[in-house]
């Protein structure tokens, strides 16, 4: 029977390796981490992470022929197939700080798999990291080798929260790199006919290992450069009267551009595209790449105006002052369908607001008090950490208090953001929650999810990314 080991019972890890388990009954798969709390929910019935159909595969697999343990050196040793699934979190410190991928759990992944290994290994590389990181891994595990072998691939995951599953079992590539050797294209075989069990060949492509591991940064870059370039239009057709949703069907139609990821928003979140890109900006300079480290890096830098331009239209908006205020904050996760909040908009747009002494009262169907605290008393790449290695939280901040419904955020309260596109939101009774507010009664919908000229019937004041101005902000100096 062949073992996989994962390192790393992530958000990664452990859907992919469920789905592996489901889909080859002949594969016993181990996942593997430090965390012993993360080790402990994925062997019980509340799992670490939510994703929608992620409990029926654990369930059906858990147990038999797929496993959830802290026994990592053991399950490595055993192995066949290790992937590794660990954080690539941005360097805060040091060289390259802000920008670099810190491969700290990574390197210390490598040599622990140099350390205990007593047969031969393919070593796979399924966390996002650096092109050349696979150079670096084989220095490791050869200059530690007694003897054994080890071929590394670069097989990146490109699936999304909120659809893991289901970009799991039916997904657009799976991507191999591995060496153009003898050796390497048996390696890059074994791992093919493990993804065969349910992808249609053709859909498995294989590459060199530089082509696959910048692939993936690539990808992560293109998709992030979409959402920033339709939010910079956002900013134009708020100037001009133009609605972003309309520009962005007219541009999606075009065959050749297409209509996915052109959805305008507060900005995106999530533990990757700022991180990979970052990363890309770094390997760019490395290679004396000026230029291109610019256009890049201008992705990031349209997110956070996008964010701060968000922020001040609320601000600007009630009179210039949210001091004292209650501002309701609708949705904290990154995007819909997902309780991470790693990177969220909403992070930067609370700490606006708190900057500018408001009360924020939040409510996220799937994230607590506890995550929200957190995630506002972090600072910037601190959370991309192993949890027992993340710096203690200081205390709640007073001026935050988190709900359990939309209704109570918003009871007395002179504002309402939208930050994620749950889609309880859409369905919101506005005049009940209207008539419980302090008035003029305002909402900024960061995601373009409330029925605006419904709203303004009700008696709102409306502000919707990109949409044609409100008359009341119109009136309004322009914000930046
Ligand atoms: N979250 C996502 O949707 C995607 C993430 N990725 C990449 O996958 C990698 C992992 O991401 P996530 O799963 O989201 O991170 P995560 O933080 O959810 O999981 C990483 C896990 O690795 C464990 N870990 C760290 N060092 C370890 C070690 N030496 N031994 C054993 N366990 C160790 C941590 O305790 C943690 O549970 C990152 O490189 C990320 O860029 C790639 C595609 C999608
Ligand atoms: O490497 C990764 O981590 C993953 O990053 C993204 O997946 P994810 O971050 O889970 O979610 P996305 O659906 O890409 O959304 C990212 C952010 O962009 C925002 N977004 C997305 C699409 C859009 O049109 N507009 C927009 O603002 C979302 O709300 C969210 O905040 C990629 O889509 C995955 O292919 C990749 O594997």
């Amino acid at each position: 029977m062949v073992k996989i080991c994962c390192i790393g019972a992530g958000y990664v890890g452990g859907p992919t390796m469920a789905v592996i388990a489901v889909k080859c009954p002949s594969i016993e798969v181990a996942v593997v981490d430090i965390s012993v709390s993360r080790i402990q929910a994925w062997n019980s019935d509340q799992l670490p992470i939510y994703e929608p159909g992620l409990d029926e595969v654990v369930k059906k697999c858990r147990g038999t022929n797929l496993f959830f343990s802290t026994d990592v050196e053991r399950h490595v040793a055993e192995a066949d197939i290790v992937f590794v699934s660990v954080n690539t979190p941005t360097k805060t410190r040091g060289l390259g700080a802000g920008k670099a991928a810190d491969l700290t759990y990574w390197e210390s992944a490598a040599r622990m798999i140099a350390d205990v290994s007593k047969s031969d290994k393919i070593v796979v590389e399924k966390s996002t990291v650096p092109v050349k990181t696979a150079e670096a891994i084989e220095r490791i595990l050869t200059h530690n080798s007694k003897g054994i072998k080890y071929q590394i691939l670069s097989n990146p995951e490109f699936l999304a929260e909120g659809t893991a599953i289901q970009d799991l079992f039916n997904p657009d590539r799976v991507l191999i790199g591995g060496r153009e050797t003898a050796d390497g294209k048996k390696a890059v075989d074994a791992l093919k006919s493990v993804y065969a069990h349910w992808v249609p060949e053709d859909r498995i492509l294989c590459t060199n290992l530089w082509s696959a591991e910048l692939s993936k940064l690539a990808a992560n870059a293109f998709l992030a450069q979409r959402i920033s370039s339709v939010n910079a239009m956002s900013a134009l057709c708020e100037a001009t009267g133009a609605d972003v949703a309309q520009v962005a069907h007219a541009v999606g139609t075009d065959s050749r551009i297409g209509p996915k990821f052109l959805k305008a928003s507060v900005g995106f979140g999530g533990s990757c595209f700022q991180k990979d890109i970052l990363n890309l900006v770094y390997i760019c300079e490395c290679n004396g790449l000026a230029e291109v480290a610019g256009y890049w890096r201008q992705v990031i830098k349209v997110n956070d105006y996008q964010k701060s331009r968000f922020v001040n239209r609320v601000v600007s908006s009630m009179f210039n002052t949210v001091a004292g205020k209650k501002v309701a904050i609708l949705g904290f996760a990154f995007k819909k369908d997902t309780g991470d909040t790693r990177e969220t908009a909403a992070i930067d747009v609370c700490k606006g607001l708190i900057g500018d002494k408001a009360h924020l009262s939040i409510f996220d169907p799937q994230v607590g008090e506890a995550q929200i605290q957190k995630d506002l008393a972090l600072n910037k790449f601190e959370w991309d950490h192993p949890a027992h290695l993340q710096p203690a939280a200081a205390g709640a901040a007073k001026q935050v208090s988190v709900v359990r419904d939309a209704y109570e955020a918003a009871k007395g309260a002179h504002a309402v953001c939208v930050m994620t596109e749950w889609e309880e939101f859409k369905g919101l009774d506005y005049g009940r929650i209207y008539e419980g507010m302090q008035k003029p009664a305002f909402v900024f919908d960061g995601r373009n999810v409330v029925d605006v000229e419904k709203l303004r019937e009700i008696g709102f004041i409306v502000y919707s990314i990109g949409k044609p101005l409100d008359p009341w902000l119109k009136d309004l100096p322009a914000v930046a």
